[in-house]
């Protein structure tokens, strides 16, 4: 694909340069170390308390995970997701905190996604960019626009599985209370980065909640 085919190119490239600068300057943001993709991590991120009231929220409006382009295979995504209450104090808090590490502003980009996980379920391996060439894009282009940075907190520890793979760089995360995990879906010049593919490996005992803010190019309306 010609660079041209990436619509959002140029200002990915930017927003891009704009979060690398201000993550290197801070002490507690750890970059995983792969040359090929931007992937970084927070420990302690979000307080064990906002992190449990989340998960509530989460409770209150799960319902099965859908996938943007429909479901053409059924069985990509069974976990349990739900916008979350964005007027419950811990979120607006959330967002605060990911407004000020990446400098992005909350408004640009989708309102927090809590998921659940229970023991068995699973995201299959994709990438959070979108696809322009999709009947979808259409309304997405006029929404925000493509996804920049996807940034996402686990809210507990889980006993065993539920790990996040980044299955094309043999990366794999396990979700720790309160850890935040962030990176770049582009590469630095603005076209989608196909080493960011990854996946939730199924949980294998107890329960996985994450919440999820995938950045967006523009602001969402
Ligand atoms: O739950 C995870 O570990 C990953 C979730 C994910 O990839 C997504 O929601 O886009
Ligand atoms: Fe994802």
């Amino acid at each position: 694909m010609t660079h041209a085919a990436h619509p959002d190119r140029k200002a990915l490239a930017r927003i891009g340069a704009a979060v690398r600068e201000r993550l290197a300057g801070e002490p507690a943001v750890r970059r995983l170390v792969d040359e090929r993709a931007e992937i970084y991590a927070v420990e302690q991120f979000l307080p064990l308390p906002a992190c449990a009231r989340i998960m509530a929220l989460i409770d209150a409006v799960a319902c099965p995970s859908s996938l943007i382009d429909g479901g053409a295979w059924p069985d990509y995504r069974t976990s349990y997701s739900g916008d979350i209450d964005a007027c419950d104090t811990s979120v607006r808090d959330l967002e605060t905190r990911l407004a000020a590490i990446t400098g992005i502003a909350a408004a640009c980009g989708e309102s927090a996604q809590g998921q659940r996980y229970r023991c068995g379920e699973y995201f299959h391996e994709h990438c959070d960019w979108f696809d322009t060439a999709a009947r979808y894009w259409g309304r997405e282009r006029r929404c925000g626009g493509q996804r920049s940075w996807t940034a996402m907190v686990y809210l507990n520890t889980v006993e065993d599985g539920g790990t996040t793979d980044f299955t094309r760089i043999a990366l794999s995360v396990p979700p720790r209370a309160g850890a935040l995990l962030l990176w770049n879906n582009a590469l630095p010049d603005g076209t989608p980065n196909p080493w960011t593919m990854h996946a939730a490996r199924p949980v294998r005992q107890g329960v996985k909640y994450v919440v999820t803010k995938w950045f967006r190019t523009r602001i969402c309306q």
